[in-house]
């Protein structure tokens, strides 16, 4: 069971100077367990600030924010990746470059745990770190042994989403997670986020700039304005959805 509220957030940015920015404005959402929802927006419409609010990297100026009935709108960043997991545009977030990939991989499976300085229980892991990577794109399983600061982007990447969902989490934030890729990288990473989400049932938003992708992804659509929710539909609706009906929402 994942449930996510958010109950009448507001954020405002540099509060009190010459920079005051409302980014986010009253925004009540209410996602299930298992939805799987594509976020759309133009540049600047607040959907990384978005997940920021969700993820505890910052604070809502107001509002409530609720996992599974409990209020978690005051727990730490480092508190809340116990159950939220999140997966960035840029390959270098997310993975310790002087680690290997199953180093990496291990501290994905003690996420929420404290960690203690030692990688204990590496050999024992090994396994099914080979047997996770084997069923994904870009020979990551001959790699395990590879300092991650020398994988590819598309491996890289890989690499971080298999570690943001190794340990199921809660709740999975993909912040353009495939715009640094190449076509084919990218297309790869995509049905791979779609498999795994849809196989373990996750709860899952999903930003991105693609409305093919945003159309064939996913049970909902939430596209924001400017900070606002300007649309949100779910299936069977959303299915009926076009390119050219998303694009009517995009006005300023
Ligand atoms: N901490 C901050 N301080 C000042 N301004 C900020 C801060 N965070 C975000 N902003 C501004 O708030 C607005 C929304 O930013 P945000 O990154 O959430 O947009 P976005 O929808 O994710 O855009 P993009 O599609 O370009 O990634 C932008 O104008 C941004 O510059």
């Amino acid at each position: 069971m994942s449930k996510l509220e958010l109950k009448h957030i507001n954020t405002t940015v540099n509060a009190g100077t010459a920079e005051e920015k409302r980014i986010l404005k009253d925004i009540n959402l209410t996602l299930n367990d298992g939805d799987f929802v594509t976020l759309l927006g133009t540049n600047g419409a607040g959907k990384s600030t978005l997940l920021n609010i969700i993820n505890g990297s910052l604070m809502p100026t107001s509002g409530q924010i609720l996992l599974d009935g409990q209020d978690i709108t005051n727990y730490s960043e480092v508190k809340r990746t116990k159950d939220i997991a999140q997966v960035f545009q840029d390959p270098k977030m997310g993975t310790a470059p002087r680690m290997t990939v199953a180093e990496n991989l291990l501290l994905a499976t003690k996420r929420g745990q404290r960690r203690g300085l030692h990688l204990r229980g590496l050999d024992q892991h090994l396994d099914f770190f080979k047997q996770e990577t084997a069923q994904l794109p870009n020979g990551l399983s001959d790699r395990l042994h590879t300092f991650v600061g020398n994988l590819s982007g598309g491996q890289r990447q890989t690499l971080s989403f298999l570690m943001a969902t190794i340990k199921r989490p809660k709740l999975l934030l993909l912040d353009e997670h495939t715009a640094a890729l190449d076509p084919n990288t990218s297309h790869e990473l995509s049905e791979l986020t779609n498999d795994v989400v849809q196989k373990q049932h996750l709860t899952c938003i999903m930003i991105t700039h693609q409305l093919k992708d945003a159309l064939k992804y996913g049970n909902r659509t939430i596209i924001l304005n400017s900070g606002r929710i300007v649309l949100d539909l779910k299936n069977p609706e959303k299915s009926q959805l076009t390119e050219d009906d998303l694009l009517q929402y995009f006005a300023n």
